[in-house]
């Protein structure tokens, strides 16, 4: 069959309905998909060399799976968070990334690196009722039992409980048709969806019977707004150059004016965010879900996560502030065992610990990726390292790899094509 998008008659011939494809061992799973596509014994054994073995973590971690696609693991150096050398671990495929929050962290060493607060560890799980017809009364019985509805969130979990964790309090808004009851739960040192989601769907019942009306979701809300964390730090101007300065307080005007550039303004900041994330078996679409909706809590609509100001004595002052429902136990936190040894690199002992650094790493990957942006552009920095990659796509091996990167940004034209001149050459 050709790549690509299959024909109607290819489509009968090739349909995408497996049955029992997810009882097939992993081997005999990349199979059957390598016969579907037509995938060359060439290809197929390259992917098998490159992937984890057979029978190890990632078969009980996911679903139908053929192997694991693996992403460059990298630490990031010089970050000082209150006033505590961190060494950040990062997944990411994009170059420059790291290499941003080393050079941006760099700068900030002299004014004492970057501080930090953090919330309490509260998540927001949702319970909607429906088919009230008197919703405003009925938010009001669920109030005079807050502290049964308590009760028997605690129950669920009695060890987090004992962890100085549990129920905290209730919310309830009418929201359109229906009543929402938010629960607050302090999860202490997990991400806590399982574990407010679990409280969420004991209660419905209860809360069936006290308003009269009918549950329908019971999830919790990643708009992670009771588990904020803030950072801050200052760039000396001499550090950077006044005219830096300006530079980047008008780069932070346009992101402030102006969704389409805040979007990858907040872009920039999680690129370090969720490589974090990704890195300490977190859950970096939770995250992304919840800055990005916290981000379009302002007034005037979704604007940056960030906030840079001057400082009386001219310097630039960085400010961000972003919910961080992260874990170091729970999901893939503890079962991963390079997650495990990515926490032990960044000294978190604490879900606290781990989300007051990664505010930290959002801060400062904010700052490289505007001082590139306000001074020479992106591309002579990103250009630079994405040149290999580019090398690699065109062909490259080995030796050729950098020396084809290499003559690309010396021309000034990092592109395929140019890649394949120089190897043909
Ligand atoms: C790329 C740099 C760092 C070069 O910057 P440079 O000034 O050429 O670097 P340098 O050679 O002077 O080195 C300064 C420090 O940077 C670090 N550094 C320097 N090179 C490396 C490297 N290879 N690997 C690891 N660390 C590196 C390292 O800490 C080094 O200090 P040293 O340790 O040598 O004393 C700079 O141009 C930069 O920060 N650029 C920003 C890149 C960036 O933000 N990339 C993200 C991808 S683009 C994107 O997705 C986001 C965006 C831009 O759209 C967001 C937005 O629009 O807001
Ligand atoms: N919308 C979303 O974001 C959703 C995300 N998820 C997924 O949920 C997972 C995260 O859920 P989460 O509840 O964190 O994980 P887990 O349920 O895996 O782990 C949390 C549990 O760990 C135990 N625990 C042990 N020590 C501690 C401690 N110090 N602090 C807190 N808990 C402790 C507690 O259970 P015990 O009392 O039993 O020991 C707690 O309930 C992620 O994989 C995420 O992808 C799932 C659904 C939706």
């Amino acid at each position: 069959m050709a790549r690509g998008f299959s024909t109607s008659s290819e489509v009968a011939m090739t349909s995408s309905r497996l049955p029992g494809f997810h009882n097939l061992s992993r081997a005999a799973r990349l199979d059957a998909v390598a016969a579907r596509v037509g995938l060359t014994a060439e290809e197929v054994a390259r992917f098998r060399a490159a992937s984890a073995p057979e029978g190890d973590l990632a078969d009980h971690l996911s679903e139908n799976v053929i192997g694991v696609m693996s992403t460059p693991l990298g630490v990031a150096t010089n970050l000082i968070v209150d006033g505590a050398e961190a060494l950040v671990p990062m997944a990411t495929e994009e170059s420059s990334v790291i290499a941003a929050l080393c050079n941006g962290a760099k700068a900030c060493r002299g004014a004492g690196g970057v501080f930090t607060s953090a919330d309490a560890p509260r998540m927001i799980a949702q319970v909607q009722i429906k088919g009230l017809s008197d919703p405003v009364a009925a938010r009001a019985a669920l109030f005079e039992r807050e502290t049964e509805i308590g009760a028997l969130c605690d129950a669920c979990d009695p060890m987090l409980v004992s962890l100085g964790g549990g129920f905290r309090g209730i919310e309830a808004r009418v929201v359109g048709a229906f009543l929402v009851l938010h629960l607050i739960i302090d999860v202490r040192d997990a991400m806590g969806a399982n574990a407010v989601n679990t409280m969420a769907e004991r209660i419905a019942p209860k809360v069936e019977e006290w308003t009269g009306g009918v549950v329908g979701l019971r999830i919790l809300s990643n708009l992670a707004d009771r588990r904020l964390v803030r950072a801050r730090a200052v760039w000396p101007a001499r550090e950077i150059g006044a005219d830096v300065v300006e530079g980047m307080l008008d780069a932070y005007a346009f992101a402030a004016a102006d969704p389409y550039r805040a979007a990858t303004h907040n872009k920039g900041v999680m690129n370090g965010v969720s490589a974090v994330a990704l890195a300490t078996g977190n859950d970096s679409r939770a995250l992304e879900a919840g800055a990005h909706a916290y981000a379009a809590t302002r007034p005037g609509g979704y604007g940056p996560l960030t906030v840079w100001e001057r400082t009386a004595s001219g310097d630039l002052s960085g400010v961000i502030e972003l919910p961080m429902p992260v874990g170091v136990v729970g999901g893939a936190t503890k079962a991963h065992p390079t997650a495990r040894m990515c926490l032990t690199i960044i000294g978190a002992e604490t879900a606290d610990g781990l989300a007051r650094v990664m505010a930290a790493v959002g801060l400062v990957q904010n700052f490289s990726a505007m001082r590139a942006l306000a001074t020479e552009g992106i591309q002579r920095g990103h250009m630079g390292l994405h040149a290999r990659n580019v090398a690699i796509a065109a062909g490259a091996t080995g030796a050729d790899i950098d020396r084809v990167a290499a003559e690309m940004v010396a021309r000034g034209e990092v592109r395929d094509d140019v890649a394949r001149a120089i190897l043909g050459a």
